[in-house]
């Protein structure tokens, strides 16, 4: 593309940007409600809201605060949440069992929201990680994360959200093969319309560490997920996995972590132009956080502007834990 401008004085790019109305007037890319996932925490119990300590400002809700929550984003603007269930420690089992009860915290959740809020999007979480006992994706077997098994238990899991009214199921497992098996259930079914919105990027990163403390995972989690999740060194292959989940039926795919990753948001949008998310995951909304907290950063600007660089690489929206909090600033 060719840049043209005249020499100097005769441009003088400061012009653009000498008052707010012509910066408005110019500005490239905008950040709105629509494009905002909210994820929140669900627990067991009744009227709780439990601050979870290394994510200053989340709680972990019981299932009627999460529908009043709903029902607030809703009246927000924004157009889906996204479900983490933290599960009591006594239900997690090498089976999993508990991932695909109808009954499930997270089941139960979405019943509640969708009957509240029927407008409102719900996004799940597909992977074995919060009904683990050992907190890994995928079954254990030994000391292996075991694919195909794990495939067919995650397919289990994916119907027992769509028959309680997901309306976006979100695979974050990174096994292979899970997407064509979730889309075919869910097409015998009768479930045409829920879509499929992939963790198709998704790396194995010390960025999830807060979200591992707010769902119970830490302690439960033994080694690493580096047989499943990325190497953080990697461009070429997040290309292959959009590649391969597009063609297994995925509607909308995802990068995450975010910001550390927009270079991968960016090819992936300029590549494959389909509805392209990030995850702006726990670790750096703790670090933005924290820095706010202690006075050292504005905490405001530094949310809009994180947020606002996504959508410059090109993201269509994002997952993020400042979701209320920015859509009431932008209501003004
Ligand atoms: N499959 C679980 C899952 N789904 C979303 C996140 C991380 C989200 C965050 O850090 O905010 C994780 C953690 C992990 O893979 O260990």
């Amino acid at each position: 593309m060719p840049y043209v401008s005249a020499p100097f004085p005769a441009s003088r790019p400061r012009r653009l940007r000498a008052s707010a109305a012509v910066r408005n007037l110019t500005r490239e890319n905008e950040l709105s409600v629509n494009d905002l996932i909210w994820p929140v925490f669900v627990r067991d119990g009744e009227g709780i809201e439990e601050p979870v300590p290394s994510m200053p400002g989340v709680v972990r809700r019981s299932v009627d605060k999460v529908v009043e929550a709903a029902i607030d984003a809703h009246a927000l603007g924004i157009p889906a949440i996204c479900l983490f269930p933290y599960t009591d420690p006594s239900l997690k089992t090498e089976d999993c069992a508990e991932a695909w009860n109808p009954e499930n915290l997270c089941n139960r959740a979405i019943r509640g929201i969708k009957a509240a809020v029927p407008d409102l999007a719900v996004m799940t979480d597909v992977a074995l990680d919060p009904y683990n006992i050992n907190g890994h994706d995928g079954f254990v077997i030994d000391g292996e994360i075991r694919n195909d098994e794990t495939v067919e238990a995650l397919v289990k899991m994916t119907m027992a959200q769509a028959e309680a009214g997901a309306d976006i199921i979100g695979p974050s497992d990174m096994m292979d093969g899970r997407i064509g098996a979730m889309r075919s259930a869910l097409e015998s079914k009768g479930f045409q319309n829920v879509t499929i919105l992939s963790y198709s990027a998704k790396y194995a990163s010390g960025f999830y560490g807060p979200f591992r403390d707010a769902v119970g995972a830490s302690g439960a989690l033994t080694g690493d997920k580096k047989t499943y999740q990325m190497d953080p060194a990697n461009t070429n292959e997040a290309m292959r996995m959009i590649a391969r989940d597009l063609r297994e039926g995925a509607d909308m795919v995802m990068v995450k972590p975010g910001l550390p990753y927009l270079d991968i948001c960016h090819r992936v949008k300029e590549e494959f132009s389909v509805p392209t998310f990030a995850y702006q995951v726990s670790g750096e909304y703790a670090m933005i956080q924290a820095a706010a907290l202690n006075g050292w950063i504005d905490g405001e600007k530094v949310m809009l502007e994180s947020l606002m660089a996504f959508r410059r690489a090109g993201c269509d929206g994002v997952l993020t834990y400042f979701a209320p909090q920015v859509a009431r600033l932008l209501q003004g």
